[in-house]
């Protein structure tokens, strides 16, 4: 039986250009695909644990079927994966299997695997092709898309990294079926920010399809494939982040300094960072006067309804001081000649980049938030 794609989203990008395939069961189906359309090829696996026990089977199961040879390297789940230390095991897994320059490598899993797989592919023997299969609905609504790789640093979030883009896309919509109801609350915060940056009829048609979203009906992958088709026309319009593709990280700054302040741990995970620091984006853009305050209500009880945390006080444990979270924030990569840029609001569905944002404001505005339950 041949693979059911469901959308086909194509990322036009010259030399670089390829597919995102979005259906059910298309992991059954995967050596099929990759046969027809990587003739000759061998395959180094990269995948975590947790993935390795729930989807794995599966992929192995259609390679073999399909005669196509492949090895595998399982590394631990969790955020603090992405770490200099597991990047070696990757790429020395990748040369202990002999894989050449022409293989490639496949990241399945979520955005750990997927960040991580991809940057060592970058690397390994200067530059390997890498498909992403992924597994998570955030992977699956983003980081699976538009070459983002990388690991985390002591300094900061992806601090360390390289634009790679992947050869083929494979998002396999019944791979979601293990996924943890947290994880898949999390990715949902990276659907819901497609919404605000630019598009308010999808953030209301969210508030109408939440539930059948959550539940897997067929709002789920028309979601998944809207989430897709917005992430690659940024990426065609600006692969490097040299513009509008910032508009991407909406809520990214704050969150990402209270992913290193919490140990990239799982007392937050990155959706669940992006959740608040979405909500902090737009209560903050409300502050300086750019926007309605209401939207900031409305935004933070549709996060709430899908399970998110949305102020700092939902964060387990304590945090550390502003100054410490503000030194964070100063290690952003948007930072210019040591000013901050942040990706304010004017209201739902109308985010924009503001460079020179004032670190005082910011500063005194979390202090605030802090104190507030
Ligand atoms: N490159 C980009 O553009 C980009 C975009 C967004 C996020 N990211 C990065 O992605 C990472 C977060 O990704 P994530 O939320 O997928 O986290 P993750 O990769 O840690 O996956 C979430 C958890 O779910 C498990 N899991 C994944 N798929 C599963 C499945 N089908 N069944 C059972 N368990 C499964 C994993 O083992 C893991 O424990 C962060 O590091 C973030 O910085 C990158
Ligand atoms: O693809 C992008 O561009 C994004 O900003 C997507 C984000 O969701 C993602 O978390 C990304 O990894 C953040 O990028 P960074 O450059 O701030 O590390
Ligand atoms: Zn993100």
């Amino acid at each position: 039986m041949a693979a059911e794609i469901a959308h086909n989203v194509h990322v036009a990008l010259g030399e670089r250009a390829y597919d995102i395939l979005i259906g059910d069961r298309l992991l059954d189906h995967a050596g099929s695909i990759l046969a027809e359309r990587f003739p000759g090829r061998r395959y180094g696996i990269i995948t975590d644990n947790m993935v390795a026990e729930a989807q794995l089977p599966r992929l192995l199961a259609s390679l073999d079927a399909a005669g196509l040879s492949h090895s595998e390297i399982i590394l631990p789940a969790g955020e603090s994966t992405k770490s200099f230390a597991h990047l070696e095991t990757a790429v020395e897994g990748i040369l202990a299997a002999r894989l050449e320059r022409g293989d490639l490598v496949i990241a399945l899993g979520g955005g750990v695997i997927g960040d991580l797989a991809g940057f060592a592919a970058s690397i390994a023997r200067r530059g390997m092709d890498f498909i992403q299969m992924p597994t998570s609905l955030l992977a699956q609504v983003d980081s699976s898309v538009g070459g983002k790789t990388g690991i985390n640093s002591p300094h900061g979030k992806n601090l360390i990294g390289a634009f790679h883009q992947p050869r083929l896309v494979l998002a396999d919509l019944s791979t979601l079926d293990t996924l943890s109801p947290r994880q898949f609350a999390a990715g949902y915060a990276e659907v819901v920010k497609y919404g605000l940056i630019d598009d308010e009829e999808f953030f209301f048609w969210l508030e109408e399809h939440q539930a059948e979203i959550f539940a897997g009906g067929p709002a789920r992958g028309e979601a998944i494939a809207r989430c897709c088709r917005h992430k690659a026309r940024v990426v065609i319009e600006d692969e490097k982040e040299l513009g509008v593709r910032a508009l991407l990280n909406l809520g990214h700054t704050f969150g990402h300094a209270l992913e290193k302040d919490t140990g990239y741990s799982d007392r937050l995970l990155h959706g669940e960072g992006v959740a608040i620091g979405m909500v902090l984006a737009h209560g903050f853009s409300a502050r300086l006067g750019l926007a309605p305050s209401q939207d900031t209500g409305r935004i933070s009880a549709h996060l709430k309804k899908a399970g998110l945390p949305t102020i700092l006080a939902d964060i387990p444990g304590a945090l550390g001081s502003t100054e410490t979270l503000m030194a964070a924030i100063a290690q952003d990569k948007k930072v210019a000649r040591g000013a901050l840029t942040f990706i304010l609001t004017r209201g739902i569905g109308q985010a924009f980049i503001e460079k020179n944002v004032d670190g005082a404001a910011v500063s005194a505005f979390l202090d605030e938030m802090r104190g507030s339950a």
